[in-house]
């Protein structure tokens, strides 16, 4: 496997201190956190342990030599000491000076001082052992780091790496990385669709679940469209390469996590800032003992050792990264860090009714002509001027007319105002679709009419002239009742924001349980809303999928999309459902106040062991030895406790197509 995504981070963390947004004390100690398992830190840490054997059993001299320079003799002198210390820990005082250049304390700098103090004193045994638990430390943190982000990487590279081509008439399997755009690529039944491009071969169900939200398998033939990271369910397909890797739909879903992966949450800041304190803090307390002790170097290095804080440096990041690849396992793409953190506290989730609690899809269940008016010309308007429209609405009218075969004529001009309705000219005459108040608005008055109950009319003009409405009914999305009783039950209140009518609004309301509705809002209103809201103290999560949300997403404190929202509203969102389901985003929920629960234990559980070793040190029951087993265990514990966020052993949410996939042999080529 490559290792070049870890490389490159690696990269970037060791040039941290050459960035500005990087104004904390403690990256470069996590930075430094970061290696995997190499030979080198094995074979240095062998060497450390072999040296501090050597030098307890006093081999091979029992009486170490004193330091002489000229006739001036300073203090006893150890080889194996020297080396130990010198190669062994030659990471750790590398991070120290860099931190002294830097004119910033790290905990390489505090336990590079408590090393050379021991060593300077002809404490060399202790010297050593700290040396040697600081870099067992350092390997077992790194691996768990590395846990993580490979847990995310894996998350990432499910497109297939090997992908058959059709290149000068001849079938080759070639590295995804040498596609380039027009390549022809053939796809097998069960495999994944390597690319985004247009069927030029072929039929197939094709399961988009992962790009557009979308749960049922869409049909696709020739001339359709497909997206890299879909489920090839039943045909062959033979696609004309329009986007590769990082390009496309996919791609840029990846592109999203891995930059959530890179920003840094207001938590990080704070938990850089506590882990900096608690070294200051020991600082303190060891001058403080330093003095009481009247100079007892021994009890002295040992509260500089005492306190660890990678359990709040590095458990942080760790826990956030691991949060974030699991919400993506869930099927939620957070856009940061800041956007979990804000998730764990959201006391208020205000929801849109169309496409977020109904499927979105509504249909046709009526159509009342105007007196005098033929049924046809009504739905020949409305159809004309909906052409166009990406609303759900428009596009029930225009299922309804393909339905019946009617012909669709092109608008002359078309504009839509959101949360009104459309103007279109065709033929020299404007016609209006839209609801009750749209049409006022423009003096047309409008015939009260019967409406079918829980139905939302779409009324039609032409011309001025009233030509009638056509009725149309959604339905409920059966996850969503659970969804906001889930929500309740976690103490969350639900707020149903909608353009539409009360009549429907209200119904939606009763069926699901929601006390709190405003209908009939412009995109504006439902800003308002949300403004009012935020102001009044509420942490707000606001859940949509249309143009006329994506104000209300903004303002809201956490705002989130629905997979099959339009695209200006998963643009907006700080997250983004790849499916619907909305009890995926109250796990998410759930899980981002997991996510603050685990960091403030890592918070306050290192507060007090730190606090507890300092005291233990200053009464004498802990020595330096156990004192640096303290910090580096402690901090193992919490680093571990982060870990448990991983998104380990649990399949994703597609496993059982990813397994037939692996077994189809075309699909997953031997590695
Ligand atoms: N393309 C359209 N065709 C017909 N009527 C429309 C169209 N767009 C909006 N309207 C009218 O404006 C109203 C408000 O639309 P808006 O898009 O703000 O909300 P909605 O889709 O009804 O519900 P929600 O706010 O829950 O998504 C609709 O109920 C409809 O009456
Ligand atoms: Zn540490």
């Amino acid at each position: 496997m490559s290792d070049h995504a870890a490389d490159h981070r690696h990269h970037d963390h060791g040039h941290h201190h050459h960035d500005d947004h990087n104004d904390h004390d403690h990256d470069d100690h996590d930075g430094h956190h970061h290696h995997a398992f190499d030979w080198l830190m094995g074979v240095r840490i062998a060497f450390v342990a072999l040296c501090a054997v050597a030098v307890h059993f006093q081999w091979p001299d029992a009486n170490p030599p004193l330091l002489m320079i000229g006739d001036q003799v300073f203090l006893p002198f150890s080889w194996w000491a020297l080396a130990g210390i010198v190669i062994g820990g030659w990471p750790l005082l590398e991070e120290a000076w860099e931190s002294i250049l830097r004119r910033k304390m790290t905990m390489e700098l505090s336990m590079g001082i408590a090393i050379l103090a021991a060593a300077y004193t002809g404490y060399f045994f202790v010297a050593l052992i700290i040396t040697f638990f600081v870099l067992v430390a350092e390997v077992l943190e790194g691996m768990t780091l590395e846990r993580g982000r490979r847990a995310i990487r894996n998350l990432l590279e499910l497109l297939p790496r090997q992908v058959s081509v059709r290149r000068n008439g001849q079938i080759a399997e070639v590295d995804s990385s040498t596609l380039r755009p027009g390549d022809i690529v053939l796809v097998a039944p069960g495999a994944l669709i390597p690319v985004d491009g247009r069927v030029i071969g072929g039929s197939s169900h094709v399961d988009e679940s992962r790009i557009t939200g979308e749960s049922m398998p869409i049909e696709k033939l020739v001339d359709d469209h497909v997206y890299a990271g879909s489920i090839n369910r039943s045909g062959a397909l033979e696609i004309d390469a329009r986007s590769i890797g990082k390009d496309t739909s996919y791609g840029r879903i990846i592109e999203t996590i891995e930059q959530a992966e890179r920003s840094r949450a207001p938590i990080q800041h704070l938990s850089d800032r506590l882990a900096a304190y608690i070294v200051y803090v020991a600082l303190a307390f060891a001058v403080l003992e330093y003095w009481i002790s009247k100079g007892d170097v021994n009890s002295t290095i040992s509260v500089i050792v005492v306190a660890g804080a990678c359990g709040v440096a590095a458990g942080t990041p760790l826990a956030i990264l691991g949060a974030i690849g699991r919400a993506a396992r869930l099927g939620a793409i957070v856009k940061g860090g800041a956007h979990l953190e804000t998730l764990g506290v959201v006391d208020t989730v205000v929801l849109d009714k169309t496409g977020t609690l109904t499927f979105g899809k509504p249909e046709v269940v009526a159509i009342h002509p105007a007196d005098g008016i033929e049924e046809g010309d009504l739905l020949a308007a409305a159809t004309m001027a909906e052409l166009r429209s990406e609303h759900p609405l428009g596009k029930a009218v225009i299922g309804l007319a393909q339905a019946r075969g009617i012909t669709i004529a092109e608008p002359e001009t078309f504009s839509y105002t959101a949360g009104r309705g459309i103007a279109a000219v065709s033929q020299g005459e404007r016609v209006l679709v839209g609801n009750r108040d749209w049409l006022l608005e423009n003096s047309v008055s409008v015939q009260a009419g019967e409406l079918p109950r829980g139905s939302t009319p779409i009324h039609v003009s032409r011309g001025g002239r009233y030509l009638g409405s056509i009725s149309v009914a959604d339905t409920v999305r059966p996850e969503a009742a659970r969804a906001v009783s889930a929500l309740r039950e976690m103490g969350i209140r639900t707020v149903l924001l909608t353009g539409d009518t009360a009549e429907v609004a209200d119904a939606v309301a009763a069926q699901l349980g929601i006390a709190d509705v405003r209908s009939r809002l412009l995109p504006e209103q439902k800003l308002e809303h949300i403004k009012t809201l935020v102001a009044s103290n509420a942490a707000v999560a606001m859940v949509g999928d249309g143009v006329n949300d994506t104000l209300a997403l903004a303002a809201a404190n956490v705002g989130v999309a629905m997979g099959s929202g339009t695209a200006v509203a998963r643009e907006q969102a700080d997250i983004v459902l790849l499916g619907n389901d909305l009890e995926r985003f109250v796990e998410t929920v759930a899980l981002a106040r997991r996510t603050r629960r685990v960091i403030w234990f890592n918070f306050a559980g290192t507060v007090v062991i730190d606090a507890i070793g300092i005291l233990l040190v200053m009464t004498g029951f802990v020595g330096p030895v156990l004192a640096v087993m303290i910090h580096t265990g402690s901090e193992l514990a919490f680093i571990l406790n982060s870990a448990r966020l991983l998104p380990m052993g649990k399949k994703p949410a597609h496993a059982h197509e990813e397994r037939n996939i692996a077994a189809a042999p075309s699909a997953q080529p031997a590695e």
